[in-house]
C-alpha cells in the first residue's frame, strides 16, 4: 500500500525550475532513502512531501488523500518532519520541546495529560535523550539536537516521518542507531541522505534527485551502480556486495576534476 505519494511536482523560484515533474512513492512502513547532490532538490521535496510547502504543479497523497485537503493538526497527527536546522528562538528544555510532538493531540490550554507523557517518555529513550531532559536546548550539541528533534517527530506518532539527513552532525555510532532505529519502527519513513553507503544498506528502496528530476528508484542494489553515481555525482565508483552483511558498498574512486558551475 502506498503511504505518501508525489505526482508530478512541479516547484520553481524565480522562474528557476527547481523541481521539474517529481513522482514518487513511499510504500506502508518502508524506508525510502531521496539521494542526489548538494542543489539537487531534496529539501524542496521534502518539504513539499510535508504539506509545508504548495508545489506549483502536481499533487501529494497521504494515505491516498491530497495532503492540501487536509487541515494542518490532521497532517500533523499522521506525518511528522524533522528538518535539517530549526530554528528554536525561545530558550526550551528538551522535555518541552518534545512535548511540541504533542500539540496536534492537544486543546489549546490543556495541560499534558498521561497518554502524552507516556509518548514523550518513549520517544526520549528511543533516541537515548532522557538524560538530557531537563537541559536548555540550546546548550546541546548538533547531534544532540538532531536526536532531541528526532524525540520530538516521535512523539507525534505519525504513520509517516519525514527527515532531512538526519544523520547529519552524528558520530558514526548515532548514525547506526539512528537508521537501525528508523529501520525498526512500525512507521513509514522517508528520509534524505548523502551517504551512499548508508542508504544502501539500511534503506529498503532510494530515489535519486538530479538537476529537480528522479534519475532513478528502486532497491539501492539495482539504483546504486557506477554508472549512475558517474553521471549523477560526476564520481568514478566501484560497486561490491559486502560479504560481511550483504548490502552494496561503494568504493569512491575519484571525483571528475573542477567544481561545477
Ligand atoms: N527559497 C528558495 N529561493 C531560491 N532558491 C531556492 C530556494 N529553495 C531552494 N532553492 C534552490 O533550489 C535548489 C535545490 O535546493 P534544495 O535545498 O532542495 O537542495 P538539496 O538537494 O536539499 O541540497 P543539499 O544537499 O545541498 O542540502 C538549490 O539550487 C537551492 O539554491
Amino acid at each position: 500500500m502506498t503511504a505518501l505519494a508525489a505526482n508530478d511536482i512541479t516547484w520553481s523560484v524565480d522562474r528557476t525550475r527547481i523541481l521539474d515533474g517529481v513522482s514518487i512513492e513511499v510504500r506502508s512502513n518502508e524506508v525510502l532513502a531521496v539521494l542526489g547532490p548538494n542543489g539537487a532538490g531534496k529539501t524542496s521535496l521534502l518539504r513539499i512531501l510535508a504539506g509545508l510547502r504548495r508545489p506549483d504543479a502536481g499533487t501529494v497523497l497521504l494515505g491516498g488523500e491530497p495532503v492540501r485537503s487536509l487541515s494542518r493538526r490532521a497532517v500533523a497527527r499522521r506525518m511528522a518532519i524533522v528538518e535539517q536546522s530549526p530554528e528554536v528562538h525561545t530558550d526550551i528544555t528538551v522535555d518541552e520541546a518534545v512535548a511540541l510532538g504533542r500539540t496536534p493531540y492537544r486543546s489549546t490550554f490543556a495541560g499534558l495529560d498521561g497518554e502524552d507523557r507516556a509518548a514523550i517518555e518513549h520517544a526520549l529513550s528511543l533516541t537515548g535523550m532522557r538524560a538530557y531532559r531537563s537541559r536548555s536546548w540550546r546548550t546541546l550539541s548538533g547531534g544532540e539536537q538532531q536526536r532531541a528533534q528526532l524525540a520530538r517527530a516521535l512523539a507525534q506518532q505519525p504513520e509517516v516521518i519525514v527527515l532531512d539527513e538526519p544523520t547529519n552532525h552524528l558520530d558514526v555510532r548515532y548514525q547506526l542507531e539512528v537508521l537501525t532505529l528508523l529501520r525498526s519502527l512500525d512507521m513509514t519513513v522517508v528520509t534524505a541522505l548523502h551517504d551512499l553507503n548508508l542508504a544502501a544498506r539500511y534503506c529498503d528502496r532510494v530515489a535519486v534527485l538530479h538537476d529537480g528530476r528522479v534519475a532513478a528508484s528502486g532497491p539501492p542494489a539495482a539504483v546504486l551502480t557506477p554508472e549512475l553515481i558517474r553521471s549523477v555525482y560526476a564520481v568514478e565508483a566501484v560497486v561490491d556486495t559486502s560479504p560481511h552483511t550483504g548490502a552494496p558498498v561503494v568504493t569512491y574512486l575519484g571525483a571528475e576534476t573542477g567544481m561545477p558551475a
